[in-house]
Protein backbone atom coordinates (compact mmCIF):
# COMPACT_ATOMS: atom_id res chain seq x y z
CA UNK A 1 0.00 0.00 0.00
CA UNK A 2 1.29 3.02 -1.06
CA UNK A 3 1.62 6.09 1.77
CA UNK A 4 -0.41 8.93 1.77
CA UNK A 5 0.23 12.37 2.43
CA UNK A 6 -0.71 16.17 1.89
CA UNK A 7 0.14 18.85 -0.61
CA UNK A 8 2.81 21.06 0.82
CA UNK A 9 1.11 24.36 -0.41
CA UNK A 10 -1.97 23.63 1.25
CA UNK A 11 -2.75 25.70 4.67
CA UNK A 12 -2.94 23.26 7.33
CA UNK A 13 -5.48 22.94 10.13
CA UNK A 14 -5.49 20.90 13.23
CA UNK A 15 -6.44 17.55 12.94
CA UNK A 16 -5.55 16.82 9.37
CA UNK A 17 -3.57 13.67 7.98
CA UNK A 18 -0.18 15.07 6.73
CA UNK A 19 1.04 11.49 6.61
CA UNK A 20 -0.27 7.60 6.47
CA UNK A 21 2.60 4.82 6.04
CA UNK A 22 2.58 1.25 5.82
CA UNK A 23 5.93 -0.33 8.17
CA UNK A 24 9.02 -0.67 6.53
CA UNK A 25 9.39 -3.64 8.42
CA UNK A 26 7.64 -4.54 12.28
CA UNK A 27 7.37 -7.14 14.81
CA UNK A 28 4.01 -7.34 17.26
CA UNK A 29 5.57 -7.22 20.87
CA UNK A 30 6.28 -10.77 22.10
CA UNK A 31 4.13 -10.46 25.07
CA UNK A 32 0.92 -9.77 22.99
CA UNK A 33 1.92 -13.21 21.27
CA UNK A 34 -1.03 -15.41 20.76
CA UNK A 35 -3.40 -12.59 22.00
CA UNK A 36 -2.97 -10.30 18.31
CA UNK A 37 -2.12 -11.38 15.26
CA UNK A 38 1.02 -11.06 13.73
CA UNK A 39 0.13 -9.39 10.85
CA UNK A 40 -2.89 -7.45 11.39
CA UNK A 41 -2.42 -6.41 14.80
CA UNK A 42 -5.88 -6.71 15.80
CA UNK A 43 -6.63 -8.79 19.28
CA UNK A 44 -8.87 -11.81 18.78
CA UNK A 45 -8.55 -15.29 18.08
CA UNK A 46 -5.23 -16.45 16.14
CA UNK A 47 -4.26 -19.85 15.08
CA UNK A 48 -0.68 -20.74 14.97
CA UNK A 49 1.76 -21.38 11.68
CA UNK A 50 2.06 -24.54 11.80
CA UNK A 51 5.36 -24.38 10.01
CA UNK A 52 6.63 -22.63 13.31
CA UNK A 53 4.76 -23.03 15.42
CA UNK A 54 5.49 -19.60 16.82
CA UNK A 55 4.01 -16.58 14.95
CA UNK A 56 -0.14 -16.72 15.00
CA UNK A 57 -2.71 -14.82 12.55
CA UNK A 58 -6.10 -13.95 12.68
CA UNK A 59 -6.90 -15.59 9.22
CA UNK A 60 -5.75 -17.14 5.50
CA UNK A 61 -5.70 -13.18 4.43
CA UNK A 62 -3.56 -12.17 7.09
CA UNK A 63 -1.00 -15.27 6.35
CA UNK A 64 -0.88 -15.04 2.70
CA UNK A 65 0.26 -11.23 2.87
CA UNK A 66 2.35 -11.83 6.02
CA UNK A 67 4.35 -14.95 3.63
CA UNK A 68 6.74 -13.44 1.62
CA UNK A 69 7.80 -11.40 4.96
CA UNK A 70 7.38 -14.73 7.18
CA UNK A 71 8.83 -17.39 4.92
CA UNK A 72 13.02 -17.04 5.80
CA UNK A 73 11.74 -16.64 9.47
CA UNK A 74 9.29 -19.37 9.40
CA UNK A 75 12.37 -22.21 8.49
CA UNK A 76 14.82 -20.11 10.99
CA UNK A 77 11.97 -19.96 13.81
CA UNK A 78 11.68 -23.10 13.57
CA UNK A 79 14.85 -24.32 13.85
CA UNK A 80 15.36 -22.66 17.27
CA UNK A 81 12.54 -23.39 18.94
CA UNK A 82 11.55 -23.78 22.04
CA UNK A 83 14.44 -21.01 22.59
CA UNK A 84 12.55 -17.37 21.73
CA UNK A 85 13.94 -14.37 19.81
CA UNK A 86 13.86 -11.57 21.78
CA UNK A 87 12.04 -9.21 19.62
CA UNK A 88 15.02 -6.52 18.65
CA UNK A 89 16.93 -9.09 16.85
CA UNK A 90 13.90 -10.16 15.37
CA UNK A 91 13.34 -6.95 13.67
CA UNK A 92 17.02 -6.67 13.06
CA UNK A 93 16.80 -10.09 11.24
CA UNK A 94 13.97 -8.96 9.32
CA UNK A 95 15.65 -5.51 8.08
CA UNK A 96 18.53 -7.95 7.40
CA UNK A 97 16.12 -10.02 5.46
CA UNK A 98 14.61 -6.93 3.76
CA UNK A 99 17.53 -5.07 2.33
CA UNK A 100 19.15 -8.53 0.85
CA UNK A 101 16.12 -9.04 -0.68
CA UNK A 102 14.61 -7.28 -3.83
CA UNK A 103 13.24 -3.88 -3.54
CA UNK A 104 14.82 -3.16 0.24
CA UNK A 105 17.73 -1.07 -0.82
CA UNK A 106 15.55 0.73 -3.23
CA UNK A 107 12.58 1.69 -1.56
CA UNK A 108 11.25 4.46 -1.59
CA UNK A 109 8.92 6.60 1.62
CA UNK A 110 7.45 9.17 -0.25
CA UNK A 111 6.30 12.20 2.53
CA UNK A 112 5.27 14.16 -1.04
CA UNK A 113 4.44 14.24 -4.41
CA UNK A 114 8.55 14.75 -4.95
CA UNK A 115 10.29 13.70 -2.03
CA UNK A 116 10.77 10.33 -0.31
CA UNK A 117 13.16 8.77 2.23
CA UNK A 118 14.55 5.20 1.64
CA UNK A 119 16.79 3.55 4.44
CA UNK A 120 20.61 4.78 3.57
CA UNK A 121 18.75 8.26 4.33
CA UNK A 122 17.92 7.12 7.98
CA UNK A 123 20.54 8.33 11.21
CA UNK A 124 22.76 5.98 12.76
CA UNK A 125 24.57 7.85 14.99
CA UNK A 126 27.66 5.62 14.52
CA UNK A 127 29.67 6.93 16.28
CA UNK A 128 27.88 8.02 19.49
CA UNK A 129 26.62 4.08 19.72
CA UNK A 130 30.59 3.32 19.71
CA UNK A 131 31.04 5.73 22.77
CA UNK A 132 27.75 3.88 24.54
CA UNK A 133 28.89 1.25 26.75
CA UNK A 134 24.97 0.25 27.22
CA UNK A 135 24.14 0.47 23.32
CA UNK A 136 27.42 -1.95 22.37
CA UNK A 137 26.69 -4.23 25.52
CA UNK A 138 23.00 -4.75 23.30
CA UNK A 139 24.53 -4.89 20.09
CA UNK A 140 26.70 -7.29 21.20
CA UNK A 141 23.87 -9.40 22.49
CA UNK A 142 22.22 -9.05 19.55
CA UNK A 143 24.85 -10.35 17.36
CA UNK A 144 25.32 -13.38 19.33
CA UNK A 145 21.60 -13.93 19.05
CA UNK A 146 21.18 -13.32 14.94
CA UNK A 147 24.51 -15.63 14.23
CA UNK A 148 22.39 -18.54 15.89
CA UNK A 149 18.88 -17.25 14.66
CA UNK A 150 20.12 -16.84 10.80
CA UNK A 151 22.50 -19.83 10.34
CA UNK A 152 22.22 -19.69 6.69
CA UNK A 153 21.84 -16.11 5.91
CA UNK A 154 25.49 -14.22 5.65
CA UNK A 155 24.96 -11.76 7.95
CA UNK A 156 26.85 -8.65 7.32
CA UNK A 157 29.87 -7.62 8.14
CA UNK A 158 29.87 -6.02 12.12
CA UNK A 159 30.70 -2.09 10.97
CA UNK A 160 27.08 -2.75 8.54
CA UNK A 161 25.45 -4.66 11.24
CA UNK A 162 26.18 -1.63 13.35
CA UNK A 163 25.15 1.11 10.88
CA UNK A 164 21.54 -1.51 10.68
CA UNK A 165 21.15 -1.12 14.70
CA UNK A 166 21.61 2.09 14.96
CA UNK A 167 18.89 3.20 12.32
CA UNK A 168 16.46 0.54 13.64
CA UNK A 169 17.11 2.18 17.61
CA UNK A 170 17.05 5.75 16.65
CA UNK A 171 14.33 5.09 14.09
CA UNK A 172 11.64 2.90 15.73
CA UNK A 173 7.91 3.91 16.55
CA UNK A 174 6.61 2.23 19.39
CA UNK A 175 3.10 0.93 17.97
CA UNK A 176 0.20 1.51 20.20
CA UNK A 177 -2.71 -0.26 20.72
CA UNK A 178 -6.62 2.11 20.81
CA UNK A 179 -5.60 2.48 24.75
CA UNK A 180 -2.30 3.81 24.07
CA UNK A 181 -0.62 0.32 25.30
CA UNK A 182 2.70 -0.87 23.50
CA UNK A 183 1.98 -3.71 21.29
CA UNK A 184 4.81 -3.51 19.07
CA UNK A 185 7.66 -1.58 17.23
CA UNK A 186 7.97 -0.71 13.72
CA UNK A 187 10.46 1.58 11.62
CA UNK A 188 8.43 4.01 9.25
CA UNK A 189 11.18 5.47 6.55
CA UNK A 190 8.70 8.47 6.07
CA UNK A 191 7.40 9.12 9.25
CA UNK A 192 11.20 8.99 10.76
CA UNK A 193 11.98 11.84 8.89
CA UNK A 194 10.02 13.69 12.12
CA UNK A 195 12.28 15.45 14.83
CA UNK A 196 11.16 15.63 18.76
CA UNK A 197 9.74 18.28 20.54
CA UNK A 198 8.65 18.69 24.09
CA UNK A 199 6.03 20.88 22.71
CA UNK A 200 5.03 19.26 19.24
CA UNK A 201 2.51 20.36 16.09
CA UNK A 202 1.43 16.90 15.59
CA UNK A 203 1.23 13.62 16.60
CA UNK A 204 1.76 10.03 15.50
CA UNK A 205 -1.67 7.60 16.29
CA UNK A 206 -1.33 4.07 14.80
CA UNK A 207 -4.63 1.93 13.13
CA UNK A 208 -3.09 -1.78 13.58
CA UNK A 209 0.34 -1.27 12.19
CA UNK A 210 -0.68 1.77 9.69
CA UNK A 211 1.10 4.74 11.15
CA UNK A 212 -0.93 8.66 10.65
CA UNK A 213 0.83 11.75 11.57
CA UNK A 214 -1.57 14.73 12.29
CA UNK A 215 -1.23 17.72 12.51
CA UNK A 216 -2.15 19.11 16.28
CA UNK A 217 -1.79 22.78 15.64
CA UNK A 218 -2.62 24.97 12.44
CA UNK A 219 0.42 26.14 9.94
CA UNK A 220 0.30 27.91 6.73
CA UNK A 221 1.55 25.28 4.64
CA UNK A 222 3.42 21.99 5.23
CA UNK A 223 7.45 22.32 5.98
CA UNK A 224 7.98 19.19 7.04
CA UNK A 225 11.43 20.24 8.68
CA UNK A 226 8.98 22.46 10.81
CA UNK A 227 6.83 19.67 12.12
CA UNK A 228 7.85 18.25 15.47
CA UNK A 229 6.44 14.62 17.53
CA UNK A 230 6.79 14.02 21.10
CA UNK A 231 9.81 10.53 21.15
CA UNK A 232 9.53 10.56 24.97
CA UNK A 233 6.35 10.46 27.53
CA UNK A 234 6.34 14.33 28.64
CA UNK A 235 4.93 13.60 32.52
CA UNK A 236 8.73 14.36 33.48
CA UNK A 237 10.84 17.48 34.33
CA UNK A 238 12.99 18.94 31.72
CA UNK A 239 15.79 18.07 33.27
CA UNK A 240 14.60 14.00 32.82
CA UNK A 241 13.12 14.68 29.46
CA UNK A 242 16.16 15.96 28.24
CA UNK A 243 18.76 13.15 29.70
CA UNK A 244 16.43 10.89 28.27
CA UNK A 245 16.45 11.91 24.95
CA UNK A 246 20.82 12.27 25.25
CA UNK A 247 20.56 8.85 26.31
CA UNK A 248 18.16 7.61 23.73
CA UNK A 249 18.82 10.04 21.14
CA UNK A 250 22.05 11.38 21.23
CA UNK A 251 20.95 14.83 21.19
CA UNK A 252 20.10 17.89 23.91
CA UNK A 253 16.90 18.88 23.78
CA UNK A 254 16.76 22.75 23.57
CA UNK A 255 12.65 23.17 22.44
CA UNK A 256 10.62 26.42 24.22
CA UNK A 257 9.69 24.36 26.81
CA UNK A 258 12.53 22.81 28.06
CA UNK A 259 14.12 26.30 28.76
CA UNK A 260 10.41 27.69 29.69
CA UNK A 261 11.38 28.84 33.03
CA UNK A 262 7.71 29.32 34.63
CA UNK A 263 7.05 25.72 33.85
CA UNK A 264 10.25 24.45 34.97
CA UNK A 265 9.85 25.60 38.66
CA UNK A 266 6.27 24.37 38.88
CA UNK A 267 7.49 20.67 38.41
CA UNK A 268 8.94 19.89 41.26
CA UNK A 269 7.18 22.86 43.70
CA UNK A 270 5.95 22.75 47.01
CA UNK A 271 2.55 24.05 47.58
CA UNK A 272 2.45 27.65 49.70
CA UNK A 273 1.35 27.79 53.08
CA UNK A 274 -0.84 29.95 52.17
CA UNK A 275 -3.66 28.77 51.15
CA UNK A 276 -4.95 31.61 49.71
CA UNK A 277 -2.10 31.70 47.32
CA UNK A 278 -1.45 29.25 44.48
CA UNK A 279 2.11 30.21 43.44
CA UNK A 280 4.56 27.08 42.75
CA UNK A 281 7.10 27.66 45.85
CA UNK A 282 10.91 26.14 44.78
CA UNK A 283 12.84 23.96 47.78
CA UNK A 284 15.83 23.05 46.46
CA UNK A 285 15.22 18.72 47.45
CA UNK A 286 18.39 16.98 45.85
CA UNK A 287 21.69 17.12 44.22
CA UNK A 288 20.55 17.87 40.53
CA UNK A 289 17.22 18.77 41.07
CA UNK A 290 17.32 21.58 40.04
CA UNK A 291 16.65 22.08 36.43
CA UNK A 292 19.02 21.41 33.81
CA UNK A 293 18.41 24.62 31.51
CA UNK A 294 21.22 23.65 29.52
CA UNK A 295 23.74 21.11 29.80
CA UNK A 296 27.43 21.81 29.13
CA UNK A 297 28.76 21.64 25.50
CA UNK A 298 30.97 18.64 26.27
CA UNK A 299 28.26 16.85 27.58
CA UNK A 300 26.30 16.63 24.43
CA UNK A 301 26.60 14.30 22.44
CA UNK A 302 26.99 15.54 18.69
CA UNK A 303 24.25 14.66 15.98
CA UNK A 304 24.43 14.86 12.71
CA UNK A 305 21.21 15.66 11.16
CA UNK A 306 20.85 14.98 7.28
CA UNK A 307 18.34 17.04 6.62
CA UNK A 308 18.68 19.95 8.73
CA UNK A 309 20.90 21.39 11.31
CA UNK A 310 19.66 22.75 14.60
CA UNK A 311 21.45 25.69 15.54
CA UNK A 312 23.52 25.11 19.17
CA UNK A 313 25.90 28.02 18.93
CA UNK A 314 24.92 28.90 22.78
CA UNK A 315 28.14 30.20 23.92
CA UNK A 316 26.08 30.31 27.67
CA UNK A 317 26.23 26.86 28.14
CA UNK A 318 26.40 25.84 31.71
CA UNK A 319 25.35 23.15 34.03
CA UNK A 320 23.31 23.71 37.07
CA UNK A 321 19.93 25.52 35.78
CA UNK A 322 17.69 28.03 37.87
CA UNK A 323 18.47 29.63 40.96
CA UNK A 324 16.49 29.98 43.16
CA UNK A 325 15.15 32.82 44.04
CA UNK A 326 12.66 31.52 46.66
CA UNK A 327 15.48 30.67 48.94
CA UNK A 328 17.13 34.26 50.30
CA UNK A 329 19.87 34.25 53.80
CA UNK A 330 19.00 30.54 53.73
CA UNK A 331 15.54 31.41 54.56
CA UNK A 332 12.80 29.94 51.70
CA UNK A 333 9.77 31.72 51.04
CA UNK A 334 6.69 32.59 48.18
CA UNK A 335 8.08 34.86 45.93
CA UNK A 336 4.34 35.92 45.59
CA UNK A 337 2.76 36.66 48.89
CA UNK A 338 6.27 36.60 50.51
CA UNK A 339 5.09 33.04 53.46
CA UNK A 340 8.02 31.77 54.83
CA UNK A 341 9.24 28.30 55.08
CA UNK A 342 10.24 27.28 58.84
CA UNK A 343 12.97 24.75 58.76
CA UNK A 344 10.08 21.99 60.06
CA UNK A 345 8.16 22.88 56.77
CA UNK A 346 11.36 22.12 54.24
CA UNK A 347 12.14 19.12 55.94
CA UNK A 348 8.42 17.63 55.41
CA UNK A 349 8.76 18.99 51.68
CA UNK A 350 12.02 17.07 51.43
CA UNK A 351 11.03 13.75 52.96
CA UNK A 352 7.45 13.71 51.36
CA UNK A 353 10.02 14.31 47.67
CA UNK A 354 12.34 11.79 48.98
CA UNK A 355 9.45 8.83 49.65
CA UNK A 356 7.22 9.49 47.02
CA UNK A 357 9.90 8.91 44.59
CA UNK A 358 10.85 5.97 45.68
CA UNK A 359 7.34 4.53 46.07
CA UNK A 360 6.94 5.69 42.14
CA UNK A 361 10.27 3.26 41.58
CA UNK A 362 9.20 1.16 43.20
CA UNK A 363 5.47 0.99 41.20
CA UNK A 364 7.44 1.55 38.12
CA UNK A 365 10.11 -1.39 38.69
CA UNK A 366 7.09 -3.94 39.79
CA UNK A 367 5.26 -3.05 36.52
CA UNK A 368 2.22 -2.63 38.88
CA UNK A 369 0.29 0.28 41.19
CA UNK A 370 -0.68 -0.17 44.46
CA UNK A 371 -4.24 1.33 45.31
CA UNK A 372 -2.85 1.70 48.90
CA UNK A 373 0.63 2.82 48.09
CA UNK A 374 -0.84 5.63 46.02
CA UNK A 375 -3.48 6.74 48.11
CA UNK A 376 -0.65 6.79 51.61
CA UNK A 377 1.90 8.87 49.09
CA UNK A 378 -1.37 11.23 48.29
CA UNK A 379 -2.44 11.79 51.78
CA UNK A 380 1.20 12.54 52.14
CA UNK A 381 1.38 14.88 49.56
CA UNK A 382 -1.67 16.80 50.38
CA UNK A 383 -0.99 20.30 51.16
CA UNK A 384 2.82 19.99 50.91
CA UNK A 385 3.40 19.49 46.87
CA UNK A 386 2.09 21.81 44.56
CA UNK A 387 -1.08 20.52 42.53
CA UNK A 388 0.88 20.36 39.27
CA UNK A 389 3.93 18.74 41.21
CA UNK A 390 5.23 16.01 38.33
CA UNK A 391 5.78 13.32 41.50
CA UNK A 392 1.98 14.28 42.92
CA UNK A 393 0.67 14.54 39.16
CA UNK A 394 2.53 10.75 38.54
CA UNK A 395 1.20 9.45 41.69
CA UNK A 396 -2.58 10.61 40.97
CA UNK A 397 -1.95 8.83 37.43
CA UNK A 398 -1.32 6.03 38.96
CA UNK A 399 -3.61 5.88 41.09
CA UNK A 400 -6.10 6.65 39.14
CA UNK A 401 -5.27 3.40 37.07
CA UNK A 402 -5.09 1.20 40.35
CA UNK A 403 -8.54 2.38 41.03
CA UNK A 404 -9.61 1.49 37.86
CA UNK A 405 -8.21 -2.19 38.09
CA UNK A 406 -10.09 -2.40 41.79
CA UNK A 407 -13.06 -1.17 40.44
CA UNK A 408 -13.12 1.53 43.09
CA UNK A 409 -15.05 4.19 40.97
CA UNK A 410 -16.18 6.75 43.44
CA UNK A 411 -12.22 7.70 44.25
CA UNK A 412 -11.19 7.26 40.68
CA UNK A 413 -13.36 10.21 39.90
CA UNK A 414 -12.22 11.89 42.44
CA UNK A 415 -8.25 11.51 41.39
CA UNK A 416 -9.83 12.23 37.52
CA UNK A 417 -10.80 15.95 38.75
CA UNK A 418 -7.08 16.45 39.84
CA UNK A 419 -5.46 14.64 37.04
CA UNK A 420 -7.10 16.52 34.35
CA UNK A 421 -5.19 19.55 35.20
CA UNK A 422 -1.65 17.47 35.43
CA UNK A 423 -2.45 16.34 32.19
CA UNK A 424 -3.03 19.52 30.29
CA UNK A 425 -0.05 21.23 32.33
CA UNK A 426 2.52 17.90 31.22
CA UNK A 427 0.56 16.87 27.59
CA UNK A 428 -1.01 20.09 26.25
CA UNK A 429 -4.50 20.38 25.43
CA UNK A 430 -4.16 18.17 22.45
CA UNK A 431 -2.84 14.65 23.40
CA UNK A 432 -4.45 11.48 23.18
CA UNK A 433 -3.57 10.45 26.20
CA UNK A 434 -5.51 13.70 27.65
CA UNK A 435 -8.45 12.77 25.22
CA UNK A 436 -8.35 9.56 26.53
CA UNK A 437 -8.42 10.56 30.31
CA UNK A 438 -11.79 12.06 29.21
CA UNK A 439 -12.90 9.29 27.69
CA UNK A 440 -12.18 7.01 30.83
CA UNK A 441 -13.55 9.27 32.99
CA UNK A 442 -16.45 9.88 31.41
CA UNK A 443 -16.87 6.05 30.80
CA UNK A 444 -17.23 6.23 35.23
CA UNK A 445 -19.31 8.62 35.36
CA UNK A 446 -21.65 6.88 32.67
CA UNK A 447 -21.26 3.87 35.01
CA UNK A 448 -22.34 5.80 37.71
CA UNK A 449 -25.24 7.95 35.85
CA UNK A 450 -23.73 11.06 36.53
CA UNK A 451 -25.35 11.86 33.28
CA UNK A 452 -24.13 15.59 32.44
CA UNK A 453 -21.32 14.63 33.65
CA UNK A 454 -20.26 12.08 31.83
CA UNK A 455 -21.42 13.97 28.46
CA UNK A 456 -19.53 16.81 29.58
CA UNK A 457 -16.35 14.29 29.55
CA UNK A 458 -17.29 12.53 26.13
CA UNK A 459 -17.42 15.99 24.46
CA UNK A 460 -14.03 17.27 25.69
CA UNK A 461 -13.21 13.73 24.45
CA UNK A 462 -14.14 14.37 21.54
CA UNK A 463 -12.87 17.55 20.84
CA UNK A 464 -9.34 15.89 21.06
CA UNK A 465 -9.44 13.03 19.67
CA UNK A 466 -11.28 14.51 16.46
CA UNK A 467 -7.74 16.20 16.05
CA UNK A 468 -5.18 13.56 17.22
CA UNK A 469 -6.90 10.53 15.90
CA UNK A 470 -9.09 11.46 13.45
CA UNK A 471 -13.29 11.28 12.95
CA UNK A 472 -12.41 7.63 11.07
CA UNK A 473 -10.23 6.05 13.46
CA UNK A 474 -11.64 3.43 15.82
CA UNK A 475 -10.89 4.47 18.93
CA UNK A 476 -13.23 7.87 17.62
CA UNK A 477 -15.99 5.88 15.98
CA UNK A 478 -16.36 2.73 17.53
CA UNK A 479 -15.52 3.28 21.41
CA UNK A 480 -16.27 7.43 22.15
CA UNK A 481 -19.61 8.12 19.57
CA UNK A 482 -21.26 5.08 20.89
CA UNK A 483 -20.82 5.98 24.43
CA UNK A 484 -21.63 10.17 23.17
CA UNK A 485 -25.16 8.76 21.84
CA UNK A 486 -25.71 6.67 25.27
CA UNK A 487 -25.19 9.85 27.23
CA UNK A 488 -27.15 11.84 25.35
CA UNK A 489 -30.21 9.72 25.13
CA UNK A 490 -29.99 8.90 28.42
CA UNK A 491 -29.77 12.26 29.70
CA UNK A 492 -32.44 13.70 27.22
CA UNK A 493 -30.17 15.69 25.14
C1 LIG B 1 14.16 9.77 13.90
S1 LIG B 1 15.47 10.86 13.59
C2 LIG B 1 14.64 12.29 13.10
C3 LIG B 1 14.99 12.74 11.73
C4 LIG B 1 16.43 13.19 11.55
N1 LIG B 1 16.57 14.60 11.92
C5 LIG B 1 16.90 12.99 10.13
O1 LIG B 1 17.33 13.92 9.54
O2 LIG B 1 16.81 11.85 9.66
C6 LIG B 1 16.00 11.17 15.22
C7 LIG B 1 17.27 11.97 15.29
O3 LIG B 1 17.06 13.29 14.82
C8 LIG B 1 17.75 14.23 15.62
N2 LIG B 1 16.77 15.08 16.31
C9 LIG B 1 15.47 14.83 16.49
N3 LIG B 1 14.86 15.84 17.13
C10 LIG B 1 15.81 16.75 17.40
C11 LIG B 1 15.82 17.99 18.07
N4 LIG B 1 14.71 18.52 18.60
N5 LIG B 1 16.99 18.65 18.18
C12 LIG B 1 18.13 18.11 17.67
N6 LIG B 1 18.18 16.94 17.01
C13 LIG B 1 17.04 16.26 16.88
C14 LIG B 1 18.56 13.43 16.62
O4 LIG B 1 19.83 13.24 16.10
C15 LIG B 1 17.80 12.14 16.68
O5 LIG B 1 18.61 11.05 17.06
Amino acid sequence: MKNKFRNNNSAIKAGDLILTEQPFTFVLSSKEKGSRCDNCLEKGKVLKCSGCQFVHYCGRTCQKDAWPDHKWECVNLKRVSPKVIPDAARMLAKIINKLSRGDGHSYRAFYSGTSFRMWKDLMSHYSDLKADMKRMDHFTSLCGTLHEFLKDLSLPNTVELMGLYGRMIINSFTILDIDMNSIGTGVYLAASILDHSCSPNAVATFDGKTINIRATKDMTYLDWSQIRISYIDLMKTAYERQTELLDNYYFLCQCDRCLDDAQNKMMHAAECLNTDCDNPVSIPWKENCQLVKRLEISEVKSYDSTIQTHSNDDSEVKIGGLVNENVTEDVVRCNECGTKYTEKHVEQFIKTMEFTELHLQNMKEASVAYVDVCKYCLERQEGVLHPLNVLHAQTLDHAFDALIQVQLWQNACMYAEKLLPCFRFYYGDRHPLLGLLHLKYGKILLYKMNLNEALEQFKLAEKILKITHGDKHPLYREQLVPLLRQAMIESNQ
